[in-house]
């Protein structure tokens, strides 16, 4: 996303994920302890408690990505403007910003590095914990699994090809699949709104005042067994054409809605296909837990406190065809 090789950085990129835990954990101390919240106190209670560099920590992985893409793109502005401005390359994100700011945008230091430490917190571990969960319901769910693998098959056939952006098009029944993963362990479970005007609630005469804060949560919407009959079972067919006609275009939001919604979904959907079929293809996912053992845990994101313990094994797509036949 960032054009950024971790490799030759790993002390720091460690680093970064340690800092990333304790900032998510003291976020979400900070939701439930409203006397953390004025930013006097909270720096304290951070001093208190030890953690007053866990931000510095944080910054240096964006800070260093950020000097870096700077001065390539500087190096390929001084050696051919054009290029440095059009070349397919400059796709990523972080030189979409530096065009921005070559354009007028004028983005402060910090703020590029907010845009950069959101992408890559809300960028990454999202998708992997999804496909996580995904992996782990499939594999409790032989049955379920099977069909997502011939599905896999019939688009993909036998070859080492890999696979097209066409043919994830063709993966109908995986995107049921995690779509009801993300229906049932939704990864952000609840996220904050600030109103910018009174709300009346049109079942009672509550009005919510503005400014209020409200707490919306997919976990509890995604529950509704109003919405989805047997809400704590996994069945992909909730996600048949015709049941999702029958419900509320709200009743699925994990990825949240409206003009704050998340930005990468689509490419969310995309990679996490990608990747689930590319891995099925080639093995396949067992375990001996069942869907009552999973709990689960919220820290910024929804977690199972056991892990994802599943065993992998390869699968013989020849030999899975002659099983099929
Ligand atoms: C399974 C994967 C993902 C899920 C379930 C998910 C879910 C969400 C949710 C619920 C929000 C709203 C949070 C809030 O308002 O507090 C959000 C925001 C956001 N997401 Fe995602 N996300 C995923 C993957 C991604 C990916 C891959 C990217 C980037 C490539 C991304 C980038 C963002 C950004 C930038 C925002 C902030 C948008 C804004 O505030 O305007 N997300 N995501």
């Amino acid at each position: 996303m960032m054009g950024y090789n971790l490799n030759t950085q790993l002390n720091i990129g460690t680093e970064f994920v340690h800092s990333m835990k304790i900032v998510s954990e003291l976020n979400v101390m900070r939701i439930y302890k409203p006397w953390l919240y004025p930013d006097i106190i909270f720096r304290i209670y951070r001093k208190c408690i030890g953690l007053q560099n866990v931000y510095k920590h944080l910054h240096s992985l964006p800070d260093q990505v950020i000097k870096e893409k700077k001065e390539t793109y500087a190096q390929k502005k001084i050696t051919n403007r054009t290029d440095a401005l059009n070349d397919s390359s400059n796709g990523v994100f972080l030189d979409k910003l530096l065009e921005l700011n070559e354009a007028g945008a004028n983005f402060s230091d910090e703020e590029l590095r907010d845009e950069v430490v959101t992408m890559m917190s809300a960028g990454t571990e999202t998708s992997a914990v999804t496909i996580c969960f995904c992996l782990l319901l499939l594999a409790i769910h032989q049955d379920i699994q099977d069909k997502v693998y011939e599905e896999i098959y019939e688009v993909l056939g036998e070859n080492d090809e890999l696979i097209t952006f066409e043919e994830t098009y063709k993966l109908k029944y995986l995107e049921k699949v995690l779509k009801e993963t993300l229906r049932l362990y939704p990864i952000a479970p609840v996220f904050l709104r600030e109103l910018q005007s009174d709300i009346k609630i049109s079942s009672s005469n509550y009005v919510l005042p503005k400014g209020t804060t409200c707490i919306i949560s997919p976990m509890v919407t995604h529950h509704n067994p109003e919405l989805y009959p047997n809400p704590w079972s996994f069945n992909p067919d909730n996600f048949n054409s015709e049941n999702v006609m029958k419900r509320h275009k709200y009743s699925f939001i994990p990825f949240s809605s409206g003009p704050r919604n998340c930005l990468g979904s689509t490419y969310a959907m995309l990679f996490m296909k990608v990747l689930v079929s590319t891995f099925l293809r080639n093995y396949s996912v067992h375990t001996d837990t069942k869907l009552s053992d999973i709990k689960l845990e919220i820290d910024i994101l929804l977690r199972s406190v056991h892990g994802y313990p599943v065993t992998i094994r390869s699968r013989d797509r020849r030999y899975n065809r002659n099983q099929k036949a």
